[in-house]
Order: structure tokens, then C-alpha cells, then sequence
């Protein structure tokens, strides 16, 4: 019986016996449209609830229509009433979202204690929102209605009730997140399952099981999900948190267990360790699972969606993210290199390109031939037939690193590296001769920096200072002065990053420098490294390189 479960729950515990059977196949769970499993988003208000993020109406606007893309079925735009940039937005969405799939959510509480749904201002505000659902909030655990609602567990079922009845019947369609249900059923069953009766008896399509304090873990969410479900018949969603660090897993266990409506946020944004991440969760579910909750192709857009987002919640993506980090089909590991030449699947546990994402090979002193042999391939080399050039140029990254230098974040030394080693000499446009840098310091001023560089190009030997505000600055001047006659091409390149680590910090000063430099053109960028015992020798050298890979990527013919 594929996709069976049994399972053994202890009355008041989380004891259980399970014994699980591997996970469904596609036939088995096909999921056939999107109304019948929900993929639920709530970026935009429980993703904002993240220490350190503050969203303009404008942030929210534009990332809600990067989750119209990804094919969510359901944005959660925030709070119309209690947050004022929420109303705003719900306001603004009338005429400035166009969503294809995606349906707009409002959050709100259910009405207060001994009032009228009808007369509450915030549920009010709710409806003002316009938006086609809504989701409550509702207590289910006794301890919170007892101790923060301060009310009586009746009147919390009433509160319920009333305001999702009063909802309803204002043509609005209605889920409900159970605020700390796992903990509440565990310490009160038979009141958590009330409440799960009293919302979908009222009218709410899906009682969302939420882990609000985010201390489950898999098993107990599987065992409970599905005591729920067989108690209470009631369409069953999930709301997890990610204080165990199995907000995903927890998730996907829930769905296991029978819940059809999964909310998340994008890059795993919420409050304290975050919300369950949705891209996680909805590639687990369709590549793991089987199960078809997004549009057809719209997985294929998760990593630049991802992105995206980052990028307007001003958040660095996160490498190791699963599926969508940079770092995702990224291999470093000479052996898995060498697998990996021969089929991708012997190290991934996934294609990459199903989630819009590549692989990758990491040249390092963990390089093994394998690894240069496709690092090169990847840069447009085929070096496959010549074994000697492979070892050797596996030989010199090996020696490089142990000497400080890191090819890993640095492909373009390594290109240039590899085609010094096929081409038996470096490739140059300039011979540098000599170079050298004074910083001087004025009172009531800021330090200027003046560099002179000499060197040899187009059969002219040039001589020429150039000023900067930082040794490396005058540098850059003082080479683009000396060859931006010849090499017109330069002036399309500019230095756009510049990263400094001391490698061996136990010397103090004397320590060896690694200085990594990122250039672009304006269209693409590429980093270069350098090393050296003084700071300025290692900037020098990976300027020279992002110059030199800058030139050859502009087509420059190097003039001798
Ligand atoms: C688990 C979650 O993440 S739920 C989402 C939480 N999000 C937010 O809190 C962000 C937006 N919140 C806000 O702007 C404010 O907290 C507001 C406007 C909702 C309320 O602000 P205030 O009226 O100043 O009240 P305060 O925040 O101190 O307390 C919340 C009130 O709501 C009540 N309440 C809490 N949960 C619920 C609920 N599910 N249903 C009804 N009332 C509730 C509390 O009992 C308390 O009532 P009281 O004022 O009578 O004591
Ligand atoms: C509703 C919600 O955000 C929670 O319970 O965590």
C-alpha cells in the first residue's frame, strides 16, 4: 500500500509509534489543480515579522508579484488595520497588482472578547481590505486564551465562530491558523480539536495547524496532523516555524499526514530563527513528493525568484540555502568532481536546472584532474586530451593555495592560470617593470595616495603617476593612464570590490595578505586574487589579473 501510514498517538503525549511506508509516487498523490493543495505565502506579513527587515509598500508591491511568478496560489499582503503600510498596500494592490495565479490574502484576529464581529474596527478593517480571503488568527491552546486573551475557552470558540461566520457571509472565503496548535494539543486535545471544529463549522475552508513557537519535530507533527484529520474530517493546512531547524521537514510531514494547504515564506524570512522556507517546501513537494502544487514550469523559476527577493528584503542570499543557494550543486571535493565527469547524478541529489539553479566546480587545493578538467570545460576550455597540461596545472593550484591563494572565489585567475600552463607563457598586454606607492598624510585633510608605475608596452617603455585616495586607487589610475592609450577597452573596466584577509593573523603585520578584487564591464564581473607579505603586492597582483582578463574578455589583441 504505497503512501500508507500507521500511526500510534498516546493520549496528552507525543509518544507515538509509526511505521512509516516509502513516500507516494506521482499516480499515487497527484495533486491535479491548484485549488486542491494550496501553496499559501506569507512573506509579506509573517516573513516581515524578521528582526532587522522593514518593507516599504513598495518592497511588498514588487514582491508580491514575484510570488504571482513563482505560481503561489495565495500572498498574504499583512495586517489591514493594525499595520498602516499594510493597509496601504491593500489599498494600492486594487490597481497596482495584476496577480495570474496568486489570490490576495488579509491577516487579522477574530473579534474581541464580548463584542460584536460586526462592530469590531478591526475585523472591519478586514473586509475593507477587499481582498477575497482572509485569514484569522485564533488561539487554540487553553493557556493563551486563558492567560493573553483572558477570556474563557467558551468565549474563544465564539469569538471564532462569530467572526468567521460574520466573514462568510460577507462573501469572503476564510482560513483560520490555529496559533499554537501542537502545543496546545499537547496539553489539551480534546480544546484544540474544538477549535479546529469551530472555524470549518462556521464556514472556514482550512484550519491551519500552526507551530507557532517552532519546537516540533516531524514525528510528532505526522502523528498529530493525522489525529486531526481523522477526528475532525476538516481540510487541514500547516504554519510552521523554524526553531528546531525542521520548519521544512515539519511541513513535509504535515502533507504526509493529509494537510493540502502549506504556508511558508521566500528565503525563510519570520520572526525569531524564521518561517518554514516555501521554496524549500515546494520543491521537497513536487521533486520529492511528486506532488504538483505549482504551474506548470514555474519551479524552474524558484532561484531567480529566490534572488529577487533577497534583493529587495536587502537580505545577502544565503549560499547554502537548499536547492536555490550558489552554493546548492557547487563542488569543491576532487572525488566528486571525478564522479560527477562521469554522470552529475552520482553527486546531486537533484537536477539543478528543475529549480532554475546550475552546478558548479570549485577549483581548490581539493582539486583532484577531474575538477580542472570540468572547471575548464565550464570556462569553454576542453582540456580533456592533454593529461600532462591537466596534472600540471592541478600541481600549480595545489602549490598556489598552500601558499594563500584561493581559486575558488577567483575564476578569473584560474583562467588566466590554466592558459599560462597550456600556452607555456603568460598571457600580457604590459610587461610591468617597476611600481611604487607614497600615502601621504595632511593635517585637516584627508590622506592622498600617489602612485608611479613603469612599464613596457606596444615597444614604448611608459613611466606615469596617477593619485587615489587609497594606495590601490592610484595604482588602478596610474595603470589605466599608462595603457589606456594602447588599450582603449580599459576604460569600459571598473573595480567594483575589493576584500582583504590576513591569513596568518599570529604574525601581527607580518602576516601573508590575500587580497581579492571583483571588476566589471558592465555587463558581466569576474574576481581575481592576489597574495603577498605586504597588502599592497597582493592588490597589485589581482589588479593586474582582473585588468589583464578584463582586456581579453573585451577581445583586446595584446600589442607587443
Ligand atoms: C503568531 C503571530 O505571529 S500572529 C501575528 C502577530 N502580528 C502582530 O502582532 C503585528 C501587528 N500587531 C499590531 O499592530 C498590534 O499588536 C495590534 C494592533 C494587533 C494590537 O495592538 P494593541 O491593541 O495595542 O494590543 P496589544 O498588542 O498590546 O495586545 C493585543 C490584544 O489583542 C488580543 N488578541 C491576541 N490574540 C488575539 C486573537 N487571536 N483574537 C482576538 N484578540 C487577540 C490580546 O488579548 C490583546 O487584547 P487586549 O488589548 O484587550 O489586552
Ligand atoms: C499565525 C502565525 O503566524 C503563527 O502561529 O505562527
Amino acid at each position: 500500500m504505497p503512501g500508507a501510514q500507521t500511526s500510534r498517538i498516546r493520549e496528552g503525549s507525543f509518544v507515538l509509534s509509526a511505521s512509516i511506508v516509502f513516500p507516494p509516487t506521482r499516480e499515487d498523490r497527484a495533486v491535479t489543480d491548484l485549488e486542491s493543495f494550496h501553496v499559501y505565502d506569507t512573506s509579506l506579513r509573517d516573513g516581515a515579522q524578521q528582526e532587522g527587515l522593514s518593507l516599504s509598500v513598495h518592497d511588498k508591491l514588487a514582491i508580491a508579484g514575484h510570488l504571482d511568478e513563482l505560481g503561489v496560489g495565495f500572498v498574504e499582503g499583512g495586517w489591514p488595520g493594525a499595520v498602516p503600510k499594510d493597509t496601504e498596500f491593500f489599498r494600492r494592490a486594487r490597481t497596482e497588482l495584476n496577480l495570474k495565479t496568486a489570490t490576495l490574502a488579509a491577516f487579522g484576529a477574530t473579534r474581541k472578547a464580548g463584542a460584536r464581529a460586526a462592530d469590531d474596527p478591526q475585523v472591519r478593517a478586514l473586509l475593507d481590505a477587499e481582498t477575497p480571503v482572509v485569514t484569522l488568527v485564533a488561539k487554540s491552546h487553553v493557556g493563551h486564551v486563558e492567560r493573553a486573551l483572558r477570556t474563557t475557552l467558551d468565549e474563544n470558540l465564539a469569538m471564532i465562530a462569530d467572526t468567521v461566520a460574520y466573514l462568510t457571509e460577507h462573501g469572503r472565503r476564510v482560513f483560520v491558523d490555529c496559533e499554537h496548535f501542537f502545543d496546545g494539543y499537547r496539553t489539551d486535545p480534546a480544546y484544540a480539536l474544538r477549535v479546529v471544529r469551530a472555524a470549518t463549522e462556521a464556514g472556514a475552508d482550512v484550519a491551519v495547524l500552526c507551530d507557532t513557537n517552532g519546537g516540533m519535530l516531524p514525528d510528532d507533527v505526522r502523528a498529530v496532523v493525522a489525529a486531526v484529520a481523522a477526528e475532525t474530517g476538516a481540510r487541514l493546512g500547516m504554519h510552521a516555524h523554524n526553531d528546531t531547524g525542521c520548519a521544512v521537514a515539519n511541513t513535509v510531514a504535515a502533507v504526509d499526514a493529509g494537510a493540502t494547504h502549506v504556508q511558508g515564506t521566500v528565503n525563510g524570512t519570520g520572526e525569531r530563527t524564521g518561517n518554514a522556507d516555501i521554496v524549500t517546501i515546494v520543491a521537497n513537494l513536487e521533486l520529492k513528493r511528486a506532488l504538483r502544487v505549482l504551474p506548470d514550469g514555474a519551479l524552474q523559476e524558484a532561484t531567480r525568484i529566490a534572488h529577487a527577493v533577497s534583493e529587495l528584503t536587502n537580505i545577502v542570499p544565503y549560499s547554502r540555502q537548499p536547492y536555490v543557494g550558489a552554493s546548492a550543486f557547487a563542488h569543491k571535493a576532487g572525488l566528486h568532481a571525478s564522479a560527477i565527469k562521469v554522470d552529475p547524478d552520482l553527486y546531486q541529489h537533484t537536477d539543478p536546472e528543475l529549480v532554475g539553479n546550475d552546478m558548479r566546480l570549485l577549483v581548490s587545493d581539493m582539486a583532484g584532474r577531474a575538477s580542472i578538467e570540468l572547471k575548464s570545460r565550464e570556462l569553454g576550455y576542453d582540456v580533456s586530451g592533454d593529461r600532462e597540461l591537466v596534472t600540471r596545472v592541478t600541481q600549480r593550484v595545489k602549490d598556489l593555495e598552500a601558499a594563500g591563494y584561493t581559486f575558488e572565489a577567483a575564476d578569473a585567475s584560474f583562467e588566466l592560470l590554466l592558459r599560462t600552463e597550456a600556452e607555456g607563457q603568460r598571457l600580457s598586454y604590459f610587461d610591468v617593470e617597476s611600481w611604487r606607492v607614497i600615502t601621504e598624510s595632511r593635517p585637516g585633510g584627508d590622506a592622498l595616495s600617489e602612485a608611479t608605475v613603469k612599464l613596457r608596452a606596444g615597444g614604448e617603455r611608459v613611466v606615469v603617476t596617477g593619485e587615489g585616495n587609497g594606495p590601490v586607487n592610484a595604482l588602478d589610475h596610474a595603470l589605466r593612464t599608462a595603457i589606456g592609450a594602447l588599450y582603449p577597452e580599459i576604460d569600459k573596466l571598473e573595480l567594483i570590490d575589493f576584500r582583504v584577509r590576513i591569513l596568518d593573523a599570529a604574525h601581527g603585520t607580518d602576516a601573508v595578505t590575500r587580497v581579492l578584487v571583483e571588476m566589471t564591464d558592465g555587463k558581466t564581473s569576474w574576481e581575481t586574487v592576489g597574495v603577498g607579505a605586504n597588502i599592497i603586492e597582493a592588490s597589485w597582483e589581482a589588479l593586474v589579473d582582473a585588468v589583464t582578463y578584463g582586456l581579453l574578455r573585451q577581445g583586446a589583441a595584446a600589442i607587443s
